[in-house]
């Protein structure tokens, strides 16, 4: 595979990342309705501790570095949560 090919195979990578991020924050406006109708906080966190648990396993199952893999899950949360902290 040429460098331009490889380039393109992370360009249509990105894109599924973006639209993946974009699903996951669509999901968070969801949960932010629930949440807000059964008085709930917008922060739980044991369920954070939950995901990052679980991004660690599949990082190593994937054997990607789980500490990298963990800080992106942190930010995914945390814009999980300016997103609902938004939507109510
Ligand atoms: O599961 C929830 O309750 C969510 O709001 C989602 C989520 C997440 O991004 O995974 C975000 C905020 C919470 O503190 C816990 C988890």
């Amino acid at each position: 595979m040429s460098l331009d090919e490889l380039r393109e195979e992370i360009e249509s990578i990105d894109r599924e990342l973006v639209e993946l991020i974009a699903r996951r924050t669509y999901v968070a406006d969801t949960i932010a309705a629930v949440k807000e109708e059964r008085d709930l906080p917008t922060t739980d966190e044991r369920q954070e501790q939950r995901v990052m648990d679980r991004a660690g396993a599949n990082a190593e199952q994937f054997d990607v570095d789980a500490n990298l893999v963990k800080a992106i899950f942190r930010l995914l949360i945390e814009l999980n949560k300016v997103e609902q902290r938004e939507n109510r």
